[in-house]
């Protein structure tokens, strides 16, 4: 049994950091801590509804959940109570003194460099209890959990300075009641109508009922005002709801201060029974790139808060989704690990993509700027869609955005159906090709002929392009390209520049057989191309042979690959070309058409495996 002294313990430093950020950068919204500390009691009493599914005694016949805020003016304090799971005592050290979130240290990092953003930032972070300290010189915490006896209380309190104070304490009621003692500068807190103005602009989602203390002047009595409607909005009739009311039911959800793009609310009766109200938002929460970002839909079961961030209802690539499911289906008592092996997980996961899906159809048919937004913020992670996802593959295609040759900058906006649209009768393919950037994809020799020929080709650069590529075979019945492989199609395109070899001169058909004998086994094959204008010579992929920008990938991830042998084509009409298959000198011949192949490796890999060898020889070459 813990003594009745107090003990004296440290926050953590990120705690520390944290509050003192905090203090500096929210001070415009510091009404915000009643938002916070409100909706840490609405989650501590779905915990006891959830927890006492199992173990109903933990009501201690106490079923009636409520949040009840007072306020004491002569004490300059403001008190917020509830009736729900409460705390041990190791809890609350470990949740008011330390911040269990992970990539905290790194995020408080970043934050110390945005000066404009913090505030925004700090919000999406979610500030918490720890918002208390914005208008609070002494915050005090008295608490129980549901279960304990009434003497295993604890009280918990701190000016939020560096330290706080833990003490054994007697608590009749389970639960939690925090009392703020104000600032001397925020005594506007403590005026009834300023609070109720509060809790109806924040609150209004909140499912447990929310009462403020009020005094009847002329029964001279106290009574407890309800002031929120405590109905759970995914409950309510569609018609009924307010697009306002969706904003803030989002921002509830999500801790985000941004509107959401889009959402999509609805109920499903039939087979399979239940709600579902997803999101999409307008900005990447800022830890989405985390290994470790919690993301997924927030589970009720017939209206029983189960479960936060639950991943497996939709795919991967559908993590930027927020929202929430109500279903009607799965048991009260489900744990993770039954939800994951089950049929109706499966089902719903289904139906959730199918409609998550849907809702960005819908998005870019409605407007072209918001899905803008959408893609810039989350193109990234949708084109991790067609790998994962095959069922789905026509409907995601669908929704990825390029840029390409016409485009002529490098914003990706370009659908794939109006790619198509724009293809000449004589297309066959929809072509791109993969580079490491924009600019290497845009000044490729391979695209010369397309170039010249007015043929539109997607210009693909992210990182993930190449790997997103091998899983887009077709759209619409036209087959993906890339114009660095080797491809037939292309005759078609250029049968009016055909090299027809009874056509050429004997020279040039000499000049091949020695470029095929200087380079022996260093090159798949040497061929004539008519691919190229500007260029004097080009290599490409083998038609079932790895990519350049394929085999960089694995290297990058560490693989082993095996050495890209390419074909080497040459321009015949090319002024350097002509020039160089008239010389004699065999030694100075097998220079210039070393040099042409390292060129044409230099343009397609950005890099060369030796580039030393490479510059002396055209420094030599220079000087003959
Ligand atoms: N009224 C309460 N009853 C029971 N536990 C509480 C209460 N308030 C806070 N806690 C506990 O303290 C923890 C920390 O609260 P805090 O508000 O700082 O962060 P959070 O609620 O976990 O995160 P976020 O604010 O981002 O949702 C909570 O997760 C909860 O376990």
């Amino acid at each position: 049994m813990k003594t009745e002294k107090k003990e004296v313990y440290h926050f953590q430093s990120e705690v520390k950091q944290l509050l003192h950020l905090m203090i500096h950068s929210l001070y415009s919204n510091k009404e915000i801590f009643l938002r916070e500390l409100i909706s840490n009691a609405s989650d501590a009493i779905d915990k006891l509804r959830f927890e006492s599914i199992s173990l109903p005694t933990l009501y201690e016949n106490d079923s009636n959940m409520k949040i009840q805020i007072s306020i004491n003016k002569a004490q300059k304090t403001l008190i917020i109570s509830d009736n729900g799971i409460g705390m041990t005592r190791q809890e609350t050290i470990e949740n008011l003194g330390t911040i269990a979130k992970s990539g905290t240290k790194s995020f408080l990092e970043s934050l110390e460099k945005k000066e404009n953003q913090k505030n925004e930032l700090i919000g999406q972070f979610g500030v918490g209890f720890y918002s208390s300290f914005i208008v609070s010189e002494k915050v005090s915490v008295r608490t129980r959990f549901a279960g304990a006896k009434n003497n295993e209380g604890t009280l918990w309190e701190s000016s939020g300075e560096g330290e706080y104070n833990i003490k054994n304490i007697i608590k009749k009621t389970k639960g939690t009641e925090i009392t703020l003692f104000l600032k001397k500068e925020e005594e506007e807190f403590l005026e009834i109508w300023r609070i109720k103005n509060i809790i109806s602009k924040y609150s209004d989602h909140i499912t447990v009922p929310v009462y403020i203390q009020n005094y009847d002047e002329k029964n001279k009595t106290y009574f407890w005002e309800q002031i929120n409607k405590a109905q759970a909005l995914w409950t309510i009739n569609k018609s009924s709801i307010k697009e306002e009311e969706y904003k803030d039911f989002y921002k509830h959800l999500t801790n985000d201060q941004n509107d959401p793009l889009v959402w999509s609310h609805n109920r499903v009766e039939g087979n399979q029974e239940y709600i579902s109200l997803l999101f999409v938002p307008e900005k990447a929460a800022w830890d989405i790139w985390n290994r470790d970002n919690k993301h997924g839909l927030k589970l009720y079961v017939k209206r029983v808060y189960i479960m936060d961030n639950y991943q497996e209802f939709l795919p991967n690539y559908l993590r930027f989704i927020r929202g929430l499911i109500d279903s009607s289906d799965l048991p009260l008592n489900i744990s993770r690990e039954i939800l994951q092996d089950n049929a109706i997980t499966e089902n719903l996961k289904k139906a959730l993509t199918k409609r998550s899906l849907s809702m960005l159809e819908k998005l870019s048919k409605d407007s072209d700027e918001k899905y803008q937004i959408f893609w810039n913020q989350f193109g990234l992670i949708l084109k991790e869609g067609p790998a994962e996802d095959h069922e789905n593959l026509s409907k995601i295609a669908n929704l990825l955005r390029f840029t390409s040759i016409k485009n002529n900058n490098h914003k990706q906006n370009m659908s794939l159906k109006t790619y198509i649209s724009n293809m000449d009768s004589k297309q066959e393919k929809i072509y791109y090709i993969t580079a490491d950037s924009y600019k290497s994809a845009k000044n490729s020799p391979h695209l010369e002929l397309f170039n010249k020929k007015n043929i539109d080709v997607l210009l693909l650069s992210d990182r993930i392009d190449e790997w997103m590529m091998n899983y887009l075979i077709e759209f619409e019945g036209k087959k993906f390209q890339s114009i660095s492989k080797e491809d037939s199609s292309l005759n078609k395109l250029t049968e009016d520049k055909k090299i027809k070899n009874n056509e050429l001169s004997i020279e040039i058909l000499e000049f091949l057989k020695k470029v095929k004998t200087i380079l022996g086994d260093k090159v798949k094959d040497v061929r004539l191309t008519n691919r190229l204008t500007e260029t004097p010579c080009v290599v490409l992929s083998d038609s079932n042979e790895m990519t350049t920008q394929m085999a960089k990938l694995f290297s990058a991830a560490g693989q082993s690959v095996p050495e890209l042998k390419y074909i080497f084509e040459i321009n015949p009409e090319h002024t350097l070309i002509k020039k160089i298959s008239l010389i004699n000198n065999e030694n100075q011949l097998n220079e210039w058409i070393e040099l042409l192949l390292d060129q044409a490796l230099l343009a397609e890999k950005g890099n060369l495996e030796n580039p030393h060898k490479f510059i002396s020889r055209m420094n030599k070459l220079l000087l003959t």
